[in-house]
């Protein structure tokens, strides 16, 4: 939800309007529910209080309805724009009470809850984190303890919205969910909390679902402060042999998305050539002239130390080379098939072995696939995620479809295939296979945007790797 809240902003579409929307439709729930009456709000400082701020707001004007509003915290402290924006506006409003509560006693004393007709539950939504702090918990058993009638804006404050342990959380009669039903509140846990479950749609555009934009982005967590060498994503990069240069990009790519340390596994002829394009590449060299059956146990090895294999650049299709691949991929924990790789593959693919592939139309084709309609069908029957690259990227895990639009003609040179491959398997290291497949797409081809800005139809691969650490930023 995050990610789709940060790619409606990506097409110009506010979280204030979306805030609007949903509090309209709080506001409208309770007008439903209680017609006449005392409608009290408890309201966090984050956006879900924003919600309530707005829901408050619209109700302020109808005659029958008292509103009373609970700030849980000091008002000074509200944590977001929009919450704060819709917090302020409420001062031209009519409003019967508002406190703020920095000791669940200041509500108590106000004797609101008791007197209250529906209580509406805007404390904590899906920002909520680890066990639930004072005052907020005791002003939950305050809620629960109450017997009046309970809607709680977006999960029930307290609840994991993606279906986690619940140390407490409000038991509302109904939640009305904004958007999308969260995963959470499908599980048998929810009907403790909630009786009804109501979806809302507050005007989310569709392509901010359906495009992977900078939202998506989102998945990619902030490093903690005390991270060391290889947790952020060990890529071993098995390539080369009649090129050397495809490997490479994708070496490179691999360390400017953030990958920790990227080694390429490559045929001895060409280890030295790959080696002498970077001193920030690894490079272990294999045994002839093109990857075969006796590279195998060097490379069992070298699965062995990394989190993520990246195979098929510049391997070339001899014989050999497609039976080391069929046989290396049911090694991987974790796998990226791209290119020469794609003609290696023997599906269904192993149990235990979770993988990306990365084909153009062509290599598609080759794999049994027909066109981009096919994309959905075909991941679901071979249990694998794909990212078929075009004018626009198709990407599925068999459930979800997600298109890409990033990127431009300029991209056709030899090498962005490669590129991207390389940025799939480092994000592959850090998120899902089917998050990384999406925000790769969508890296690679707005750094070959930035580039083609620079450069015109004369970028080339490598520029757009040094255009990579500026979408991630
Ligand atoms: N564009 C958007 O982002 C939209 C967001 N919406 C609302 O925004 C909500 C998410 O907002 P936020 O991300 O601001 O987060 P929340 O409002 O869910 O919660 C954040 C607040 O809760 C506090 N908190 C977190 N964990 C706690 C704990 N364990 N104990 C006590 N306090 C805790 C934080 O300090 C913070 O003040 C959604 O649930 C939804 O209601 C809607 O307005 C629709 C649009
Ligand atoms: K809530």
């Amino acid at each position: 939800m995050r990610a789709i809240d940060a790619n409606c902003e990506y097409l110009g579409l506010k979280g204030l309007q979306l805030m609007e929307n949903a509090g309209a439709a709080i506001a409208r729930e309770v007008k439903e529910r209680i017609g006449t009456g005392k409608a009290v709000f408890i309201a966090g400082r984050g956006n879900n209080g924003g919600d309530a701020f707005v829901a408050a707001r619209h109700l302020s004007s109808d005659p029958d309805i008292k509103v009373y509003i609970a700030i849980v915290g000091q008002a000074s402290r509200i944590r977001t724009d929009d919450a704060k924006h819709n917090f302020n506006l409420l001062g031209h409003c009519t409003i019967e009470g508002l406190i703020e509560v920095t000791d669940a006693s200041h509500l108590k004393d106000t004797g609101w809850i008791d007197d209250s007709d529906v209580i509406i539950d805007a404390l904590l939504g899906t920002g909520i984190s680890g066990k639930i702090r004072e005052p907020e918990s005791t002003i939950i058993d305050m809620i629960n303890g109450s017997g009046k009638p309970v809607i709680a804006v977006d999960v029930p404050s307290g609840f994991d919205p993606d279906g986690g342990d619940v140390d407490k959380a409000v038991k509302a009669d109904i939640t009305l969910t904004f958007h999308a039903m969260k995963n959470g509140l499908t599980t048998p846990l929810a009907s403790k909390y909630t009786s009804e479950v109501k979806v809302v749609n507050i005007g989310v555009c569709s392509d901010a679902e359906k495009y992977v934009g900078s939202g998506d982005l989102k998945v990619l967590q902030r490093r903690r402060a005390d991270s060391h060498k290889g947790q952020s994503g060990r890529i071993l990069i098995i390539g080369g042999g009649p090129y050397s240069g495809a490997p490479a990009l994708a070496a490179m790519a691999a360390l400017r998305t953030g990958a920790d340390i990227v080694t390429v596994a490559a045929p001895a002829s060409v280890a030295g050539t790959i080696a002498a394009y970077s001193p920030d590449i690894i490079v272990r060299p294999l045994s002839s002239d093109v990857l075969c059956e006796e590279d195998i146990e060097t490379i069992t090895k070298l699965i062995g130390s990394h989190d993520v294999v990246v195979i098929g650049m510049g391997l070339g299709r001899d014989g050999r080379t497609k039976k080391a691949v069929s046989e290396i991929i049911p090694l991987c924990k974790k796998v990226v098939v791209d290119a020469d790789g794609l003609y290696g593959i023997e599906l269904p693919i192993p149990e235990g072995t979770e993988m990306i592939i990365t084909p153009h139309s062509g290599e598609f084709r080759a794999l049994g696939g027909e066109s981009a309609d096919d994309v959905k069908a075909f991941a679901s029957s071979n249990h694998l995620i794909i990212l078929l690259k075009g004018k626009e990227d198709t990407i599925s895990n068999g459930e979800r479809v997600a298109i890409n639009v990033t990127g431009n003609p300029g991209m056709t040179v030899g090498g962005t295939g490669d590129v991207l491959a390389g940025v799939t398997g480092a994000l592959f290291a850090i998120a899902s296979p089917v998050e990384a497949a999406c925000c790769a797409a969508f890296i690679n081809g707005a750094a070959g945007d930035l580039a083609f800005e620079e450069r015109g139809y004369g970028l080339l691969a490598t520029d757009v790797i040094d255009r990579i650490t500026d979408v991630m930023k």
